[in-house]
């Protein structure tokens, strides 16, 4: 499988994974609020972990039980997100 740039495929092609830094935690907050607006919008939502300025990712879709092109979709918008 191909992921999207900047993006790991899981061992066992289950979930797409990456982690994002920011300045501080108020930046990795905006950050993922506006993710979860996204989310809401496309009814598709991340699994994620916050560490004060990180941002872990992980990707899948329970109903398929693994990656599919919704998953490579959000990758893509939580990408452009992070970048402006
Ligand atoms: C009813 C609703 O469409 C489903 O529960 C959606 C919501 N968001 C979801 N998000 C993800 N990542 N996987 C899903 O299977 C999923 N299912």
């Amino acid at each position: 499988m191909d992921a999207p740039e900047g993006w790991t495929v899981e061992e066992g092609d289950k979930a797409l994974i990456r982690s994002f830094r920011f300045a501080d935690f108020s930046e990795a907050f905006g950050f993922l609020t506006r993710v979860a607006l996204h989310a809401e919008q496309v009814d598709h939502h991340p699994e994620f972990t916050s560490v004060w300025n990180r941002v872990d990712f992980r990707l899948t879709s329970h109903d398929a039980g693994g990656v599919t092109e919704r998953d490579i979709r959000l990758a893509e918008a939580i990408s452009a997100l992070a970048n402006g």
